[in-house]
């Protein structure tokens, strides 16, 4: 099936399962705080090999502690699709293993 923008009812119904995330501007986004400088850089580089292994790529923002996500989906003109959930569901799964608390 194609990808097609989610509603904004849809979106606020996935938002719900994913404590954290929001729908921000046009996109999906998500903060994580980190325990160093160091921590957070190794969370971006291992959001960057699923976003490859997805071929779905977030903004990633690297701060001091802390890792700014934000997401859409270009291909349908900027619009939040399934493909940005899945993405973000991954994430956060990964974020865990982080260290990152829900
Ligand atoms: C060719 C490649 O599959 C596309 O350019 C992918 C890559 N990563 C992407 N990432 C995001 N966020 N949106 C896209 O539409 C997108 N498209």
């Amino acid at each position: 099936m194609a990808l097609a923008p989610l509603s904004q009812q849809e979106i606020d119904d996935k938002l719900a399962e994913l404590p954290g995330w929001a729908f921000q501007g046009d996109k999906l986004t998500r903060s994580y705080r980190l325990g160093s400088h160091f921590a957070a850089a190794a969370l971006v580089v291992h959001i960057a090999q699923v976003q490859d292994e997805l071929d779905h790529h977030s903004d990633l923002v690297l701060g001091y502690h802390s890792v700014d996500l934000s997401v859409n989906t270009h291909s349908v003109g900027g619009a939040v699709t399934e493909k940005d959930f899945g993405l973000a569901g991954r994430v956060e799964a990964l974020a865990r293993t982080h260290g990152v608390k829900a």
